[in-house]
């Protein structure tokens, strides 16, 4: 259960709190900010909001904190890390738990998605020894009219504070994500969580806690964004933001926001293009499992399937029975199908669906909604002038474009703003090459659905869906600059074996 056992630490009454200085404090505000159950609609937990004043003592903190890490043994920062993976999968219940109540994710993945963590926190101590302990040696002489009198040493050097912003989704994935490759690189670390999402970022915050990481290195604050998202985005001391999150969001930070190094892994409409040579029960599998797992929101779920005409009909109909298939309903009881996260989300949902259904798309089950819980749908015969076809549903409902040729499924994907992830199914390696060259996204999986795992693939977004590249070994780069020291000598010296 939430809130209990060693996470009481993180409560007062029924209020959670924020984390400074190593304790888990009240906000003089004496405001709270309310979290909803999706399933039930009804408010479920409460968190305390953080003044102006109590964010500017926590950057002060991470800044004084940092200095010191950045000093501690590199192998000792690696024990630290593994240690919370640890405490994490030792906790893991509670921890699902509050992601089954604040963000309605089914009770199994819960489970999954904190061990997944605590494997990501052991790779990122792993690879962070193996990358860090590396640096480069350059000598002066090959640079033309130099002698071999200058010796170049260059290892890699944390930034600073990093301000890592995770969305509701995978609040606990998507911050370890940036906290461990922060951390292992002698960073530290401010979090504001989702508010769906900010009682599951705590608990998981308090297992750093329990490992016992110095005062000050890691915070979590708890804001009203309509209030503090600006102040702390734009706050002097951050010296970069990881964030992930909607394009909308994602784009006003970037524009706003100081001249320091971004990651911003956004929004995708990830596109599946099915060619009439593919395996169509195979490309049928993967669409059920890529784009209604986790009801659709995930930044991967297949957004559009585009199908050659000569096999849509086949591909259509075996989606149609395995979406029949499908439970629907809480996700304590572990159904395929789970409510949404807001109401909000749903109301859009629901104006996407009849958008496409007004302008003749054919909706092949019967829409039903219950407050956030929405039945899966495929909607098939869907054209470019609907709403669907380019923009992201973030819920079980997936369109289906018939295309004539792969090119015209090539110039729909790279028409999007988003350029997440596409997959394209095909027997033949060498078409699914030319696809993939084509193709402008991120990422492009050949006969499997869209997917940011396993977590130390590289993960990255073009045009709207993002700035740079996460998975583990490229977010250790990212959280990194080089620093060069040059050793001038008073002669030229050549070294002789
Ligand atoms: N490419 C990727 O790796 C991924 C992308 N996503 C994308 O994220 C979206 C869904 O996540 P969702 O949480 O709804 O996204 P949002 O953009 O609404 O929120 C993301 C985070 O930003 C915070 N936030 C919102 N406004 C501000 C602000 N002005 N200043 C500072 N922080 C702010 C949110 O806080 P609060 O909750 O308090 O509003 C939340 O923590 C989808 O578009 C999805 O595709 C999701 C996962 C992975
Ligand atoms: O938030 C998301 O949607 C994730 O980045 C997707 O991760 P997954 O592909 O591993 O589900």
């Amino acid at each position: 259960m939430a809130g209990t056992g060693v996470f009481k630490a993180c409560l007062d009454g029924d209020v959670y709190k924020y984390y400074a200085d190593g304790d888990w404090k009240m906000s003089s505000s004496g405001k709270t900010v309310s979290v909803t159950n999706p399933t039930t609609g009804k408010p479920i937990y409460k968190v305390t909001a953080c003044t102006q004043d109590e964010i500017n003592k926590v950057f002060q903190s991470a800044k004084a904190a940092q200095k010191l890490w950045a000093k501690t043994p590199l192998y000792k920062r690696a024990e630290m890390l593994h240690k919370v993976s640890v405490i994490m999968k030792e906790h893991k219940s509670p921890l699902a738990d509050c992601l089954v109540k604040e963000v309605a994710k089914p009770a199994k993945d819960a489970v999954t998605e904190v061990v997944r963590s605590g494997d990501l926190i052991d790779y990122t101590a792993e690879e962070g020894i193996r990358i860090m302990s590396e640096g480069k040696f350059l000598v002066s002489d090959p640079f033309p009219g130099n002698e071999r009198n200058k010796l170049c040493l260059s290892s890699k050097v944390p930034l600073g504070v990093i301000l890592a912003i995770p969305p509701f989704n995978y609040p606990i994935n998507l911050s370890v994500s940036k906290i461990g490759p922060a951390l292992i690189t002698g960073n530290s670390v401010v979090i504001k969580p989702p508010t769906q999402g900010a009682v599951s970022t705590i608990h998981m915050m308090h297992c750093f806690h329990l490992a016992g990481f110095p005062k000050g290195l890691i915070s979590c604050v708890t804001i009203k964004v309509s209030e503090l998202g600006d102040f702390l985005t734009t706050h002097p001391a951050v010296n970069c933001i990881s964030f992930t999150g909607g394009c909308d969001t994602g784009i006003a930070i970037s524009k706003k926001a100081n001249m320091i190094p971004l990651q911003m892994e956004l929004g995708g409409k990830d596109t599946m293009l099915v060619l009439d040579d593919a395996d169509v029960e195979s490309a049928a599998v993967n669409i059920m499992k890529g784009g209604f797992a986790f009801s659709g929101q995930r930044c991967t779920a297949v957004k559009v399937v585009l199908a050659m005409e000569s096999i849509a009909d086949a591909l259509v109909s075996k989606v149609n029975a395995k979406v029949a298939k499908l439970s629907v309903g809480p996700p304590e009881n572990d159904c395929d199908i789970v409510p949404v996260v807001s109401e909000s989300s749903a109301n859009f949902i629901e104006g996407l669906v009849m958008d496409a259904k007004q302008k003749g798309a054919k909706l092949c089950q019967e829409w039903k909604r219950e407050g956030n819980l929405i039945w899966p749908l495929l909607i098939d015969h869907v054209k470019p002038d609907m709403r669907i076809a380019w923009e992201e549903p973030f819920g079980p409902v997936i369109p289906v474009l018939r295309i004539k040729t792969a090119e015209e499924g090539i110039n729909h994907c790279n028409s999007s703003r988003y350029g997440l992830q596409g997959c394209v199914f095909t027997k033949d390696v060498n078409k699914a090459m030319l696809v993939s060259d084509a193709m402008e996204t991120g990422t492009v999986q050949i006969n499997a659905a869209p997917a940011r795992g396993p977590d130390h693939f590289p993960f990255q977004g073009i045009r709207d869906s993002g700035i740079g590249s996460q998975g583990v070994t490229n977010s250790i780069n990212m959280m990194t600059k080089i620093k060069t020291t040059v050793i001038n000598l008073p002669q030229p010296s050549y070294t002789m074996a």
